[in-house]
């Protein structure tokens, strides 16, 4: 895949694939790419050359033939509505409340009735330990609660893939482990494939199962993460490792 925006190219023959239900994390230094590849896959920025396929569906072309053509506005949706992304800034809507937020997508998008949409939030919220604030509102919550709201908010329309983006980011240290726990749990007990840009190294070890570092918009180096974080060969990792880690 190929990624410009206007002039400066961010991605350069990219070519990479995930297996379903494969948990990648992807790693490299600010501006490497590691967002735009997720914004690509979420269909919130246009690719500029090449493909991306999901399960055999390019987002990009007319299967009929090469022709590149932009995908209708309701084929957007059926993509969207195969993937979940949680951001760095939680995104929650302000104007309702937890449960709300996490009641939306399924009724409007997945037709669930209101009363099953609202069943299927509780028993997320169960998941995420957050039951008991489901009537409040994002601005009443912690920001690790807000992620974990979010999260709660992706599952909640039982996406084949799930794409993280730097989910602890804007935490408070003391918040992050509790984020990453409902992560891990989600990785231990589904088998929803992710993409996932950290830079908490440990949280990819004990989750992933394939680490690709990026440097300059393409992937300079891939491993196992046990592989990648005890020994590095690219010397850009082997630096950015030691300067994050
Ligand atoms: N909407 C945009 N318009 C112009 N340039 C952009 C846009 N989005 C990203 N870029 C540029 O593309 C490059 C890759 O950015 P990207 O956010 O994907 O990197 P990243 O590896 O995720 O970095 P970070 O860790 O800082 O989020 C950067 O040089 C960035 O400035």
């Amino acid at each position: 895949m190929l990624k410009k925006f206007g002039r400066t190219t961010v991605l350069k023959d990219l070519n990479f694939s995930v297996d379903r239900g494969e948990r990648v994390t992807l790693i490299g230094p600010s501006g490497s790419g590691k967002t735009t590849i997720l914004r690509l896959v979420m269909t919130l920025e246009r690719l500029s050359g090449g493909y991306i396929w999901i399960d055999g569906e390019p987002l990009t072309h007319d299967r009929r033939g090469d022709k590149r053509v932009e995908l209708k506005p309701r084929e957007v949706s059926q993509v969207r509505k195969r993937i979940g992304m949680v951001f760095q800034q939680f995104n929650l809507f302000p104007n309702m409340n937890v449960l709300q937020n996490i009641t939306e997508a399924p009724v409007h998008v997945l037709g669930l009735t209101e009363e099953e949409a609202r069943e299927k939030a509780h028993s997320l919220l169960d998941r995420v330990g957050l039951r008991h604030r489901a009537d409040a509102h994002p601005t009443e919550l912690s920001g690790g609660q807000q992620q974990r709201v979010a999260i709660a908010r992706a599952l909640a329309m039982d996406p084949e893939i799930l794409l993280l983006d730097e989910v602890t980011s804007a935490l408070d240290p003391e918040l992050v482990g509790e984020v990453l726990g409902v992560l891990e749990d989600v990785a231990a007990n589904t088998d929803i494939t992710m993409l996932i840009v950290t830079h908490e190294m440990q949280f990819a070890r004990d989750v992933s199962q394939r680490v690709m570092m990026f440097d300059g918009g393409r992937i300079i180096e891939e491993a196992s993460p046990d592989e990648m974080f005890t020994n590095p060969r690219h010397e850009r990792t082997q630096k950015f490792l030691e300067a994050v880690v």
